[in-house]
């Protein structure tokens, strides 16, 4: 399958005052086209930091970030500006959704910026909250705002979908469903996902799992058969 993403010696240092942090020291990993990435590691790894390059929010100190045979390292702001807002999907452990627009509103905003967006009704139909598109955000639950933050993400129509810790504030049963949804656009969109967790059970539900620790990978498995996320139990 044809490589999308590459991460070449990538290196990361933050100063703080005199002291310099290694954040990443020499990562190197591919993505192909259509994966299902998990990033695993413990708190600190590095695994933010990844994640945080690959979708230009960051820089890297050092080495090259190919995405689509160009050098993302090399960019400037605006060029990155551009990649995030049409080529990259966001979706974090808070859903940070405007209070004050519905379900559907906060969605067509996010989408409209973007030349290629897709119809927001229909990505709110996919991820199961036909009923609920003229709620405001403090009317749904949890797991209904995470739904609509990734129905927010995938309506731009982006080339990636970037999860961080997308069930962190979701309990055990609503987060496994989540994670249904995104294994489910994955297949059914055949887009990437790169998946950010602490969480080694879900594993098996990726194509490829990346394991970070300290600043660098520890390794690199690749699944022929993937398991759905609900035969996995944790
Ligand atoms: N903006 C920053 N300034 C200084 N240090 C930073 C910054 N961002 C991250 N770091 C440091 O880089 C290292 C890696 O952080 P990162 O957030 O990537 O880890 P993580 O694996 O995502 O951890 P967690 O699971 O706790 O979110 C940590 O030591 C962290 O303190």
């Amino acid at each position: 399958m044809k490589t999308v993403i590459e991460f070449q010696h990538v290196t990361k240092q933050y100063q703080i005052g005199e002291v310099p942090i290694k954040a990443l020291d020499g990562v190197d990993f591919s993505i192909s086209e259509g994966e299902f990435i998990v990033i695993l590691g413990a708190s600190g790894a590095g695994k933010s930091t990844i994640l945080n390059i690959l979708g230009g929010m960051d820089t890297a100190t050092s080495g090259q970030v190919i995405v689509n045979g160009q050098d993302i390292a090399k960019w400037n702001e605006k060029q990155l500006t551009r990649y995030r807002a049409e080529k990259v999907g966001f979706v974090f452990q808070f859903y940070n959704l405007i209070p004050n627009l519905n379900a559907l509103e906060n969605v067509e905003f996010a989408a409209e910026v973007c030349k290629n967006h897709l119809d927001a009704r229909s990505v709110l139909h996919q991820v199961g909250l036909a009923n609920r598109m003229q709620n405001f955000p403090s009317q749904l639950s949890g797991g209904e705002q995470q739904r609509v933050a990734i129905a927010r993400a995938v309506a731009k129509n982006p080339s990636l979908l970037l999860c961080d810790e997308p069930t962190g504030a979701l309990d055990y049963v609503t987060g496994k469903s989540v994670l249904k949804l995104l294994q489910d656009l994955n297949k059914n969109t055949k887009k990437c996902v790169v998946l950010v967790t602490h969480n080694s059970a879900i594993a098996p539900m990726a194509d490829k799992v990346i394991k970070v620790k300290s600043g660098i990978i520890e390794s690199i498995t690749i699944h022929d058969e993937t398991q759905s996320v609900e035969g996995i139990e944790w």
